[in-house]
């Protein structure tokens, strides 16, 4: 009944690496993009695996926020951008014109380097999407509020006040409801594109640690500036450097054993 059109999510496919446990969640095969004449992705080929925190650094106008708009499709949003190459979801061509967009984006949630909750009270910011969605059952809503502000490690803060407005949160408990606002649509994947890079330190380490323990259930792809950032909280690192993949490995082996000159010339801060 009301819960249907979220139980109704079209089961993904499954991809397993040979030799691995992990499923891939998101491949991406010779992507091109381009602005306009601007050719701002080249040839990017990278998988993305089921529980893990995928980090995507590089220098600024690299690509990495077009990357992962990409991913959720928001890039059709800017006029003049073509596309070549595939991204496959769960086995699924996310470029098929058969593939709604809406249903894409129930799978996949974003949190935005400006926290952007909506105009409302902190209830409404997180029931919106299951409204949306058909649920009108203020038992199965208030359930769906608290699970996901617990997911996102704020409920003990806002328990008492659910029904104040948004705006009177701090950046870092505004960034910490967009993510509770992401998982009440029960996502597979988080795109976090910079989610910290308006927080001060305290909030930034709340968000770090979140990531930790959200990946046991989601697979996240986080851009971010600060490398220390991808150190601590990714699995695999993805080191962008004018519109192309220069390497992707695991963050220990990136960070430590880097396999290309300019990336080391990248992490050691010789440039960017
Ligand atoms: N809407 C747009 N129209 C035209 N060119 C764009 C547009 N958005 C981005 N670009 C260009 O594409 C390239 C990649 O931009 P992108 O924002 O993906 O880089 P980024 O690595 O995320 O940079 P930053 O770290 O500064 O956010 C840049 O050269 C940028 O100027």
């Amino acid at each position: 009944m009301e819960l249907t059109v979220i139980k109704e999510k079209v089961e993904p496919q499954k991809i397993v690496e040979v030799g691995t446990e992990k499923a891939v969640v998101y491949r991406t095969n010779q992507l091109n993009l381009w602005y306009g004449e601007h050719h701002a992705l080249k040839e990017i080929n990278l998988d993305i695996y089921e529980n893990e925190v995928m980090a995507i650094i590089g220098p600024s106008g690299c690509g990495k926020s077009t990357y992962i708009k990409t991913l959720n499709r928001m890039i059709e949003l800017v006029p003049n951008v073509r596309t070549s190459g595939e991204i496959t979801y769960r086995g699924r061509n996310i470029f098929d014109p058969s593939y709604r967009v809406e249903e894409l984006r129930t799978q996949v949630g974003m949190v935005f380097q400006k926290p952007n909750p909506f105009p409302k009270s902190i209830y409404d910011n997180v029931a919106y999407g299951p409204r949306i969605h058909g649920i009108r059952d203020k038992k199965i809503l208030d359930e769906i509020v608290e699970k996901s502000l617990r997911g996102a490690a704020i409920w003990d803060e806002v328990k008492d006040r659910l029904h104040d407005h948004a705006y009177g949160l701090s950046g870092g408990q505004q960034q910490r409801l967009c993510i509770a606002r992401c998982l009440a649509i029960e996502p597979d994947v988080i795109l976090m594109d910079e989610p910290t890079s308006a927080l001060d330190p305290i909030s930034t380490l709340k968000i770090e640690e979140l990531v930790q323990e959200l990946k046991k259930r989601y697979s996240i792809i986080i851009v971010t500036h600060n490398m220390q950032q991808a150190a601590r909280i990714s699995d695999k690192t993805a080191f962008f450097l004018n519109g192309e993949v220069i390497e992707c490995s695991d963050t220990d082996q990136l960070f430590s054993n880097p396999a290309d000159k300019r990336t080391e010339d990248y992490i050691t801060g010789r440039f960017g």
